[in-house]
């Protein structure tokens, strides 16, 4: 399947009003904003978890016209506090990643027969961003993916994402805080400010 570009146009919801803006195929466009400023519910209506006014498009698909179920299959909101729901790890896996996949994020093979309720808050944060992107979307939104991750896991993460969004060609969107990790990531960054979203400067990298 060709890649397409992910774009809100006109999105309202809570506070904010008139959020428009398009993610270009492989890349990432980093949100940032006050604690409470509306960033995850941005992106819970991008996923069509919450109601609001516009339409997002995945390319010419609309999002109003998608029923919900399929939209967030290809539109894959990835939430700072992953969902588990089964006994074992592997069980939330639809087919199980390989073993370089696991390892890419410091796992072990025998990670998949783990049972959930040991895991760490940050192993269940990388283990959620490995069952998102095993499922093969067509867009990425995450919500502040690495903020329970030390410095080297961190950074381990970051690479391991971008390198995939690249390849896959997700348009993503990715709320972040830290200024050094929006300017290694980002093409874009836009602010949160009141109702609107401000574009700031992103560094070199
Ligand atoms: N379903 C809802 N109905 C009404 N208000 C809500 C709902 N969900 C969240 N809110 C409120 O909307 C505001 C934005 O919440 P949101 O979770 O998007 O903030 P955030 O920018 O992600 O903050 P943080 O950085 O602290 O996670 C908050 O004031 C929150 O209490």
């Amino acid at each position: 399947m060709s890649a397409d570009s992910l774009r809100l146009d006109g999105i309202a919801i809570g506070e904010l009003a008139a959020i428009s803006l398009a993610v270009r195929p492989g890349e990432i466009v980093c949100l940032s904003g006050a604690s409470g400023s509306g960033k995850s519910r941005l992106l819970r209506a991008v996923a069509d978890l919450e109601p609001h006014a516009g339409e997002v498009w995945l390319g010419e698909q609309a999002q109003s016209q998608t029923p919900g179920h399929a939209w967030r299959r290809q539109v894959m909101l990835v939430p700072a506090e992953s969902h588990w729901w089964a006994e074992t790890v592997g069980e939330h896996f639809i087919d199980p990643p390989v073993t370089a996949e696991l390892a890419a994020l410091g796992f072990g093979p025998d990670t998949l027969e783990w049972q959930v309720g040991r895991l760490s808050t940050g192993e269940k944060q990388r283990l959620g961003l490995l069952r998102a992107v095993s499922r093969e979307p067509r867009a990425l939104l995450l919500d502040e993916p690495t903020a329970n991750l030390d410095d080297a896991s961190r950074e381990r993460v970051e690479a391991w994402l971008v390198e995939r969004i690249r390849v896959r060609q997700w348009p993503t969107l990715w709320v972040a805080h830290d200024h050094d990790q929006i300017a290694r990531v980002a093409s874009r960054h836009w602010r949160i400010v009141g109702a609107r979203l401000e574009e700031e400067p992103v560094s070199c990298r």
